[in-house]
């Protein structure tokens, strides 16, 4: 794949046993991440997994975190706010917001891993304040204005 950028990872106490976050193939896009807690979530619950580490994510880059699809489709259970978003500036713990979408109770173990990580780099931009925008054919259409059907008409 692509070169690897350097992330700085400090275990903290409750993670000093884990696995670190790793790529489970080859080609693999996400690092999972094992969760440093044992908890259940409830149906409709939401909880802030503890991941046992903190990182210091180089200057231009976030780390996204993403749900692992077999959870969501098996169990319905998802990152809440996915694509989680760690800013290189942090540097607490990082947690997993994970959700209940299903119906069932879902029990998390010490270990399991519970969402993937991938670093991306980041555009920054300035806001700058005009009077007018240049016109297009869209214009303010937007939120299903194009129709729904892919066939013509
Ligand atoms: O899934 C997540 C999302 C966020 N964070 C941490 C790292 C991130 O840098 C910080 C702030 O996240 P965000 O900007 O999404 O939340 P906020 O509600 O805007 O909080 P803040 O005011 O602290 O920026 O919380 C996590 O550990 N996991
Ligand atoms: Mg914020």
């Amino acid at each position: 794949m692509t070169t690897a950028i350097r992330i700085a990872l400090k275990r903290l106490p409750h993670g000093s046993d884990l696995p670190l976050p790793a790529y489970a193939t080859a080609g693999a896009v996400g690092m999972d991440v094992v969760a440093a807690e044992a908890l259940t979530l409830a149906p409709g619950a939401r909880a802030a997994v503890a991941t046992g580490f903190a990182i210091a994510i180089p200057a231009g880059y976030e780390v996204q975190v993403r749900p692992r699809s077999g959870l969501a489709l098996k169990h319905g259970i998802t990152c809440l706010n996915t694509p989680g978003t760690i800013d290189e500036d942090y540097r607490g713990e990082v947690k997993v917001i994970l959700a209940n979408l299903g119906d069932e109770p879902f029990q998390i173990a010490r270990g399991d891993r519970i969402a993937q990580l991938v670093p991306a780099a980041v555009q920054r931009a300035d806001m700058i304040e005009v009077d007018a925008l240049d016109g297009t054919a869209r214009g303010s259409g937007g939120f299903g204005s194009t129709g729904t059907s892919g066939l013509a008409g």
